[in-house]
Parts: structure tokens; sequence; C-alpha cells
């Protein structure tokens, strides 16, 4: 109990690493005052010793100056033109883009037209060609871009990949995964209920289950056997193509199946309450593996491992992987107890930046097929893809 409140105390209040001139450090600039930015950012930058949130540009000028005084960022850009006025600065490096997942397509090309790296939240656009286009973008210029897949970049996810991909427990049989919110969570007016912005549970919460079903089997799906969306009912939402659920079936390799429930808005249930589900099973030939909390473990996880042993004993135990020093390959020391999934991931990005080797990485071709097989769900369940950014690219 004491380890948790020291932990979660040092989430929020991390130890200070202020950059010095002799770092050179990554300059920030934040496309929109948006709410994700500070735990995706902000607090992960103040213990990286490289990185400054230098600036932050928002539609409005009085919302985005109130931003930057909250989180002490020192340039701020508003206005209908302060979003490329902040691409424009000479003095940033890269840019975070936590617009909405319509607008990330555009806006990650541009940022990449103005020769700035680009960490990009997820889903990364709204369709797979539009991934590849961005990646292809990136690469001509010879700068990083990467899907703000965080939660892979922390050791208790990767631990639970260590365990199946070492045979311990045999071959993969099926895979459960949910992840829902409990109502109330999200309000109507929220992006993710707006199909024009890309909204919708499956890009939302889908395209971590989807991601993380991907990352555990190593594999890609090779057919969608089921998708059934759960619709919005509420009287203030007409958005006949958002699914505020979806619960879909997936065909393996090795006729491994495996099913993804999320829910943007789950009914309540009070015995015991729940405000949220984030649990993924994976049972095996010899025994499962189970994690709860996979997408934010700092605050609190168990891997859960039942081995069917020889002789038809059952052996469990439970694993809590915080820091990669406390994992079993004992072989890297790297970072601490209360380190987000987005502080592991900001050293990552920022090794990449520097010409080091990350300690792990979101490839390319892991963003384009995430969305492709996004589009494949949704087009399983007969609504469609979210519609192309109708963003064109300036002629050379
Ligand atoms: N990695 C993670 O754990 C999480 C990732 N996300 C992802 O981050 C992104 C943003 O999510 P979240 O922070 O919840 O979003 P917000 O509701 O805070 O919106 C983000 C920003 O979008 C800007 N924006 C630009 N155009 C529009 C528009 N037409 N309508 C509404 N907003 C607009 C606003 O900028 P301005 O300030 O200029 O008005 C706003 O600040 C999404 O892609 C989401 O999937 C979200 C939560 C967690
Ligand atoms: O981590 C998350 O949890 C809540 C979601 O709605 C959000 O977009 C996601 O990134």
């Amino acid at each position: 109990m004491a380890s948790l409140v020291q932990r979660l105390y040092r989430v929020f209040v991390p130890p200070h690493q202020p950059p010095k001139v002799t770092n050179q450090p990554i300059k920030f600039g934040i496309l929109g005052a948006a709410n994700i930015a500070p735990a995706a950012l902000i607090i992960p930058a103040k213990s990286h010793a490289e990185v400054i949130v230098y600036a932050v540009a928002a539609r409005d000028q009085v919302k985005a100056e109130k931003f930057a005084k909250q989180h002490g960022i020192g340039k701020v850009y508003g206005g209908s033109n302060g979003y490329q006025q902040l691409l424009d600065d000479p003095e940033v490096d890269a840019i975070y883009n936590p617009l909405p997942n319509g607008l990330h397509f555009e806006w990650t090309m541009k940022a990449l037209l103005a020769g700035k790296h680009v960490l990009c939240e997820k889903p990364m656009a709204d369709t797979a060609e539009e991934v590849k286009q961005m990646f292809d973008l990136a690469e001509k210029k010879g700068l990083v871009l990467l899907e703000a897949f965080h939660y892979r970049f922390h050791p208790s996810i990767q631990r639970a990949k260590a365990i199946l991909d070492s045979g311990e427990l045999g071959k993969i049989k099926s895979i459960d995964l949910k992840f829902a919110l409990a109502a109330g969570f999200m309000k109507d007016s929220d992006i993710r209920f707006n199909f024009a912005l890309g909204g919708g549970a499956m890009m939302d919460l889908g395209c971590y289950s989807l991601n993380c079903i991907r990352y555990l089997s190593s594999s890609d799906p090779v057919s969608v056997v089921s998708a059934t969306p759960l619709s919005l009912k509420s009287a203030n939402i007409t958005e006949t193509k958002i699914d505020r659920g979806m619960s879909a079936t997936l065909a393996l390799p090795n006729d491994v199946l495996a099913s993804m429930d999320v829910d943007l808005a789950m009914p309540w249930e009070f015995f015991p309450p729940k405000l949220y589900k984030m649990w993924v099973e994976v049972k095996c030939e010899g025994g499962n593996v189970g994690v709860q909390n996979f997408v934010l473990p700092t605050f609190w996880h168990s891997i859960q491992v039942s081995n069917k042993a020889s002789g038809g004993t059952t052996t469990q135990r439970v694993e809590k992987v915080y820091k990669f020093a406390d994992d079993q390959s004992k072989v890297l020391d790297l970072g601490e107890d209360w380190w987000l999934t987005y502080r592991y991931q900001l050293e990552a990005f920022v090794d990449k930046l520097k010409g080091r080797t990350p300690q792990t990485w979101v490839t390319r071709e892991d963003s384009i097929a995430n969305m492709q097989w996004i589009e494949n769900i949704y087009e399983k369940a007969g609504i469609g893809s979210r519609p192309r950014s109708s963003y064109v690219l300036p002629a050379e």
C-alpha cells in the first residue's frame, strides 16, 4: 500500500530534471490544448533531462494562454492560424499531435512538411492508406514518426509477451480482451462520438485492443469472423455510423480465435462497483496469462499466470513489473516504478531522435496493419471506415 501511494505521488510530482543546453534538448510543440497532453507529454517531460515542452497552439488565444500558464509553457500560438504558426517556429524540433483522430493525418503531414518529428496520438489516422502516406513522407524527410501506443513501452505488457514467447505455456489457443469505460465518462459532445472527427469505440478503445491482440500473438488476423457494433442510445447524438461499442471475433493464424469487446459507455455495475474494464487473457495449451490494467499499468496491474504443470497440478503466480530492472531478463536497468507508460514512450522517442537505439518501437508496418484491421472490422460491422481526410498535400 505504501509503495502504491509513493508511486502515485511520484507519477504526478516527478522529480524535476531541468534540461541543460549541453544536452541539446528536444523542444516540443503541442497542437491543441488537449485533455491528454499533460499526462502524455507535459508530466513525463519533467523527468526527462533532454526534453522541453516549448510551445502550445490552440484555436482560441485565451484557451492557449490559460493552458500555457497552467503548465509552465513559454511560447503560445492562438487563433485560426495558431497550429501552422507553431509548425513554422524554427525553435520547435518535434510535434506532439493529440488532435481528434480525423485531424491526425492533416496536421501530421503539415508538421512533417515543416521538418518536424512527430509523436502522433492513436489511432494514427482514419485509414490505412493515410497512415502509409504519413510514414512515406516521414521517411522521405528523414524524420521520426511514432503512433503513441504508449502501453507497448511499459515493461508489464512486455513481460506478459515474454512469458508467452518463452514457450512455458505452449501454443496460444485463444485471446479474450475487454476494454470498457462506464457510461458517463464521456460527454455526448466528446470527439469520440463525432464521425467527421474520426470517432467511434473501435477507433478509440478498439485500436488498443486490436493492437494488443496482434502484439501478444505476434500475428495479424487472417479474417474478421464477426463484428457487431453497439449503437448509441442518446437522444442528443444523431450519428448513425458511430459505434458506442464493438464486439469482434478475429481468426488468427493456427486456428487461434481472438475476441474483443470495447464499450465507451458500459452500463453501470454496482456489485462490485466497476468504473472500467481493462483485461486481456491469453489461453494456451499449458495454461493462461491474464493482464489486468494493461493500458494504465503504472497505477496498478497484475500479470496472472496459471501453469498446468505435468501431473495434473496447476500452479498460479502473479507478477508485477514496473521497471525493466524488475523484469525477469535483468538485462536492462531502465525506468522507475512511477514512470507512466507515456514516460517510457518519451524515452524511446527521444532515443530515436538522438540516434540511440530505443528499448522498443512501434513500427510503420505495425501502425499500417493496425489501421487496416480497424477498417476491416468496421467493414464487417457494416458501418464502414471513418472518412478520409480531405487534406491534399501541396504540389512540390
Ligand atoms: N494516449 C492516450 O492515453 C490517450 C490518447 N488520446 C488520443 O488523443 C487525441 C485527443 O484526445 P483528447 O485529449 O481526449 O481530446 P480533446 O477533446 O481534449 O481534444 C483535443 C484537441 O482537439 C482540438 N480540436 C481541433 N479541432 C477540433 C474540433 N473540430 N473539435 C474538437 N476539438 C478539436 C482541440 O484543440 P484546441 O485546444 O485548439 O481547441 C482540443 O484541445 C485522440 O486522438 C485520442 O484518441 C486520448 C486520451 C488518452
Ligand atoms: O487510454 C485511453 O483511455 C480512454 C480512451 O477514451 C482514450 O482515448 C484512450 O487513449
